[in-house]
């Protein structure tokens, strides 16, 4: 397997944020995303899940599946915390078990310490908890990419480490991981992108 972007432009607001950006990654590695704000980590991460267009270029993951999209075969998480406030923490995960097809909730919320707070109303939960949440999805639903886009901001030390751990596991696992941020991930990045140059 092995996800393929070549030569991908990102234009938004009528403005070429990056152009002739190229990138390969291969079961087992983790890329680091990096470069100023605005220079389009977010948004090259929302291309390789397939939620924005390139105007050149394609993205593949050769050996993936024919059917899904890549996005369907990605973990794509973004700065928004996707938490339903008015469901319990443990309800959130069985929504996002029963929508995606997953997986153990209790596993998912022991991966992140959330376990405590599985009745504890979601939108009550500080902004590291709602993250803690968020990434609780990783664990809870199989798939070979994931797509991080800050992953470790709110966060404490105890919770990075355990998305290490997570992180680690996936690799592991043959997974992949493009994650956007400046944070040491407790490895070396197997491959780095750094954006700084675009335009
Ligand atoms: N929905 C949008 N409509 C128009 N322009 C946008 C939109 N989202 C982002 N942009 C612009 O695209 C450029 C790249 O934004 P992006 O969020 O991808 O950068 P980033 O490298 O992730 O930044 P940061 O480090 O601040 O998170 C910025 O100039 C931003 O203003």
């Amino acid at each position: 397997m092995e996800l393929s972007a070549q030569d991908l432009t990102c234009e938004r607001g009528g403005r070429i944020v990056f152009r002739s950006v190229s990138l390969s990654l291969k079961p087992g590695q983790l890329m680091q995303l990096t470069g100023p704000n605005g220079s389009g980590k977010s948004s090259l991460l929302r291309l390789i899940a397939g939620l924005n267009e390139s105007q050149t270029g394609s993205v593949t993951l050769a050996g993936g599946s024919e059917d899904l999209s890549i996005g369907q075969q990605a973990h794509y998480v973004a700065h928004q915390e996707p938490v339903k406030g008015a469901l319990s923490v443990f309800e959130n995960l069985a929504f996002w078990r029963d929508f995606l097809g997953g997986g153990d909730v209790d596993e998912a919320l022991e991966a992140f310490n959330l376990s405590r707070l599985s009745s504890y109303p979601a939108g009550l939960l500080s902004a590291g908890q709602k993250r803690r949440l968020a990434l609780a999805r990783l664990v809870l639903v199989p798939r070979v990419l994931w797509l991080l886009d800050e992953p470790t901001v709110g966060l404490d030390t105890a919770s990075l480490a355990r998305l290490v751990g997570v992180m680690a596991a996936q690799l592991d696992q043959g997974g992949m991981i493009i994650a956007a941020t400046h944070v040491p991930l407790g490895r070396e990045p197997d491959v780095r992108l750094d954006l700084g140059g675009a335009p």
